[in-house]
């Protein structure tokens, strides 16, 4: 092992000495440089001007001239390797229905291995449908009495998927025969109880991604690749302690920088992580990220990391023009930008995670949507920006079963003072809006589902809202509603809003609210459930299957400016 120190030009973004000085503090207390490089790289604060690697201990960093610093580090703790060229480079996420059987298991690993230039950090879902199976079976277990838990179905059915994949794959039935184990004896628990509360809820449906993750790196093994697995609530994801929907901390990144990082160094194999999941800080249980949340595991560890691209594989050509379930000719949508990709998973577009954008976008890594089905489509990649000079309407989505309500002012407050109260109830309340329309004495929005989420409490918290807001309005509640979400170019949203509208009037469908904020993708419409879908599908006829050079043009020429067309 060397001991050799070496130099090495160092450029902060900091011109203040005292500023640069804290901040080389911080690196000096970083115990090795590729934690203090990638920290560095990820905040943007510093980059290594010989573009050399940077592995081992910094010894010192003396301030230059300008912004440009020595600093000097040690060989002496640089085991085994070879500099920045064997950083990990990618994130790779598969969903479930990419690792839904020893099958498919076995293609994710032939696809990962097609890209010999990449060191990915491997995210997985939970096999196929098992986080479905576990919540019916936690469900079940509740009245099904102790001595009838074992037979349960679905845990009948989870069992037997686990034991068959680890058996077709030829990897030991050991390496998940204790979470089986476990499984079972936790329903029984549930069942005793005679009670599934979150929390519980949220250790029940861990074990889809502890046992899938367990699997695939005991087979990317047994095939000679060295793999190691972890689980994201030992691996440094803390979370708030909001069961079934938790947020993650930023203490996570790193915490997840550092020992990633640390073990790739001291002892190379492709990290091969549980999605979903995290560790509440205060009761130190296990937490998960909400439905769909092994996305949002991906762009954690992609910024954490600071990695070169955070890839999604899914099952669907990358993100679509609408969903698929909806209307099949649906397209892929080939560049998106952050802010038009969290508005469309936001808005309820099942193929992201809503908050999954967010790391990606401050650390301003792209995102690549691909299909682990088909894997030569190019699918859609996300970044911070992209040519927006043709761009007129990007993706139509809809979410159903909507609430939407409708307040109008007994005038005993003033303007600003019955828009302060709404807006006060609902914060007291602890429910999010999601879309919004005013006018001076009168209110209409709709509420975020994702807060409603459990049966019992929709209804009481419905009446509770209801309740305190006629003490200042009239009140009309309006359920069974939808909103259809256009993501688009919202600098020609006259152009947009008139072909929508023309839609709309061919198919007898009024629209009961609209909502263009101040967001430039968005334009939002509150239809009827029952005729959300045929609208869907007649607005993707009308704007992805019809030409819309016509429209443009005639919109540039009323305008009489190519520049209102240029974003
Ligand atoms: N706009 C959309 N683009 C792509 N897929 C969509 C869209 N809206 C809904 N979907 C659905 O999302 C699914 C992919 O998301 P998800 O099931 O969460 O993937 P995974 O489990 O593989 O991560 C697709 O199979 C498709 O049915
Ligand atoms: N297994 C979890 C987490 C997840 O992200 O799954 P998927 O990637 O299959 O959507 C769920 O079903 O919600």
């Amino acid at each position: 092992m060397a001991t050799a120190t070496h130099l090495y030009g160092f450029k902060t973004s900091y011109t203040s000495l005292s500023r640069r000085a804290s901040y080389y503090q911080s690196l000096l207390s970083q115990p090795r440089l590729d934690v203090a490089v990638s920290v560095a790289s990820v905040s943007g604060h510093c980059t290594i001007l010989n573009g050399s690697s940077c592995r081992g201990r910094v010894l010192r960093v003396s301030a230059g001239q300008g912004n440009i610093d020595v600093l000097e580090r040690s060989d002496t703790e640089n085991q085994g390797s070879q500099g920045l060229a064997n950083e990990l480079t990618c994130v790779m996420k598969f969903g479930g229905s990419s690792v839904a059987s020893a099958e498919r298991m076995r293609e994710v690993a032939d696809l990962i291995l097609s890209f010999p230039e990449e060191r990915p950090v491997i995210v997985l879902s939970a096999m196929g449908k098992t986080t479905n199976k576990l919540l019916l079976a936690g469900e079940k277990a509740v009245s099904c009495g102790v001595s009838n838990a074992s037979d349960i179905e679905e845990l009948t059915f989870v069992k037997e998927l686990h034991l068959k994949t680890v058996d077709e794959l030829g990897v030991e039935r050991s390496i998940i025969a204790a979470h089986l184990e476990k499984l079972e004896q936790l329903l029984k628990g549930i069942a005793m109880m005679k009670e599934l509360t979150l929390r519980t809820k949220d250790f029940l449906v861990s074990f889809g991604e502890c046992m899938s993750t367990r699997i695939f790196a005991a087979y990317l093994n047994k095939m000679d690749v060295k793999a190691r697995q972890y689980d994201a609530f030992d691996l440094g994801f803390i979370t708030t302690d909001e069961f079934t929907n938790a947020e993650i901390l930023e203490a996570t990144y790193p915490a997840v920088a550092k020992r990633l990082h640390g073990d790739w160094i001291s002892d190379p194999a492709i990290p091969v992580v549980t999605g979903f999941l995290g560790k509440g800080w205060r009761t130190c249980a296990v937490t998960t990220l909400g439905r769909g949340g092994s996305d949002l595991t991906a762009t954690t560890i992609g910024k954490a990391l600071g990695l070169q691209e955070i890839q999604v594989w899914k099952d669907v050509d990358g993100v679509l023009t609408c969903d698929p379930n909806i209307y099949p000719r649906a397209e892929p949508v080939p560049y998106l930008t952050f802010e038009e990709a969290a508005e469309l998973a936001y808005f309820g577009a099942q193929v992201l995670h809503p908050q999954s954008m967010r790391p990606a976008r401050e650390g301003d890594i792209p995102v690549r949507v691909k299909n682990s089905y088909n894997p030569n489509a190019p699918g859609t990649l996300i970044t911070r920006t992209r040519d927006m000079s043709k761009a007129v309407l990007t993706s139509i989505v809809l979410k159903r079963n909507v609430t939407m309500l409708d307040i109008v002012s007994t005038r005993m407050l003033g303007q600003y003072g019955f828009l302060a109260k709404v807006f006060s109830i609902f914060e007291d309340l602890g429910i999010s809006v999601d879309v919004v329309a005013t006018s001076e004495v009168s209110i209409s929005l709709t509420l975020d589902p994702s807060k409603l989420w459990s049966r019992e409490l929709i209804q009481q918290e419905l009446d509770h809202v209801v309740e305190e807001l006629e003490k200042i309005a009239v009140v009309n509640l309006l359920q069974h509603r939808s909103i259809i979400s256009l993501i688009g170019n919202v600098l020609r949203s006259s152009l947009i809003l008139e072909k929508v509208f023309h839609v709309f009037r061919s198919n007898g469908v009024n629209v009961q609210m609209i909502s263009q904020g101040a967001s430039k993708v968005n334009i939002s419409l509150i239809v009827n459930d029952s005729e959300a879908e045929q609208c869907v599908r007649a607005l993707h006829s009308a704007f992805f299957e019809s030409d819309l050079s016509e429209l443009v043009w005639e919109y540039r020429s009323e305008n009489g400016s190519v520049a209102a067309l240029q974003s």
